[in-house]
């Protein structure tokens, strides 16, 4: 279809003035209407957007004014994604589902560009699934508590903090890394050293994987020394983790390798000596909003081993550590004596040593 000058004029304005200020979701459902409706393209496309852009409309239908991706009808704005979502997150009973039910009601009736990514972030940021309580029970007045690192962690010091200014308790924090002894600083909580407190009550981590045996992977976000060390420092090591981190063998869940904290130096020795004693790759974990590497608290770099066959881990730990360079490991063996998994239905369920 030829497009007069007054056409290009408008749908240029159009782009420059709508499509282009609303977000993607919406913006891809302009795109797939005004393609599926009148052939139209956004005027700055390239001929292989264009085709890109061709073959994503070609899977939806028009059916008057509405879209469909299969049989689900494709949601045009944000407020109404948002407010679908607030419908399907809270079940008949009051109950509020977790991500993967709040997914699976949801993708059964609707769809939008990036709806198991908003999802997964809304969920969480429910003000009810938010504070729900974690199980914090073994935390008594005047103890040593040892707070690990990660986004699980961050509940867990808000939780913590809940508590002590309820119940007036005096709890001294040992912080596994930077932005842990923020986090504790910021909340008000009391943060003492190591070097002084030798002996830890109970060290609370998140981890990254949990196998059947309370065998972890740890360090998906970069700590794992120090969190080794306060965790074998202290009299017992819980673990809060969820669903999604619960597998019966390490690698079932948690795709992205073993990570191991080498000193700079020793990155590529180490990374070739675990490749040709065990296999699989282990490669420089670099950063994402900085050029290079990434550093760890500790100045060092990090590697991750994907492995690709089953290992006796506790060997396989040892091996590693006595690498040269290494650091430490994510691999935390027969150190954590209690797991709590926050299930999607929102139970908890708990996996303890003494019950295996
Ligand atoms: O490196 C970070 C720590 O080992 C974390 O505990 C682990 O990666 C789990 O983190 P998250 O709670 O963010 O899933």
């Amino acid at each position: 279809m030829p497009l007069y000058r007054n056409q290009w004029r408008q749908m240029l304005i159009e782009d420059l003035l709508f499509i282009r200020f609303l977000d993607d979701m919406e913006r891809k459902w302009v795109e797939v209407f005004n393609v599926l409706s009148a052939g139209l393209y956004p005027v700055f496309y390239s001929k292989s957007k264009r085709y890109t852009l061709r073959s994503y409309a070609s899977k939806f239908t028009l059916q008057g004014e509405d879209l469909f991706f299969e049989d689900k009808k494709a949601v045009k704005s944000r407020e109404e994604a948002r407010a679908l979502f607030e419908e399907f997150h809270i079940a008949p009973n009051g109950k509020h589902l977790g991500i993967g039910k709040s997914r699976r009601a949801l993708c059964a009736k609707y769809y939008w560009f990036g709806m198991t990514r908003d999802i997964d972030k809304w969920v969480p940021e429910c003000d009810k699934c938010k504070t729900r309580p974690l199980a914090l029970a073994p935390i008594k007045d005047n103890q040593i508590v040892g707070i690990g690192s990660g986004s699980t962690i961050v509940h867990v010091i808000k939780r913590l903090a809940e508590r002590v200014r309820k119940e007036n308790l005096n709890v001294f924090c040992v912080p596994t890394s930077f932005q842990t002894r923020l986090l504790i600083q910021d909340i008000g909580l009391m943060v003492i050293d190591l070097n002084r407190h030798l002996e830890i009550d109970v060290a609370i981590d998140g981890a990254d994987e949990v196998d059947s045996e309370l065998n972890l992977i740890k360090g998906g976000c970069g700590c794992l020394t120090q969190e080794k060390i306060v965790a074998s420092c202290a009299k017992s090591f819980i673990v809060i983790a969820d669903y999604r981190k619960d597998s019966s063998a390490l690698g079932e869940q948690w795709k992205k390798g073993i990570p191991v904290e080498v000193i700079p130096m020793a990155y590529v020795p180490v990374s070739r000596a675990i490749q040709s004693q065990f296999g699989g790759s282990a490669d420089l974990r670099m950063a994402v909003s900085k050029a290079g590497p990434v550093v760890t608290d500790n100045g060092n770099f990090l590697l991750d081993w994907r492995f690709d066959q089953e290992h006796n881990w506790s060997a396989v730990n040892t091996t590693i550590k006595m690498m040269p360079g290494v650091v430490d490991t994510g691999l935390f063996i027969n150190l954590a004596e209690r797991v709590y998994f926050g299930m999607e239905d929102g139970t908890v369920k708990i996996r303890d040593k003494n019950m295996l």
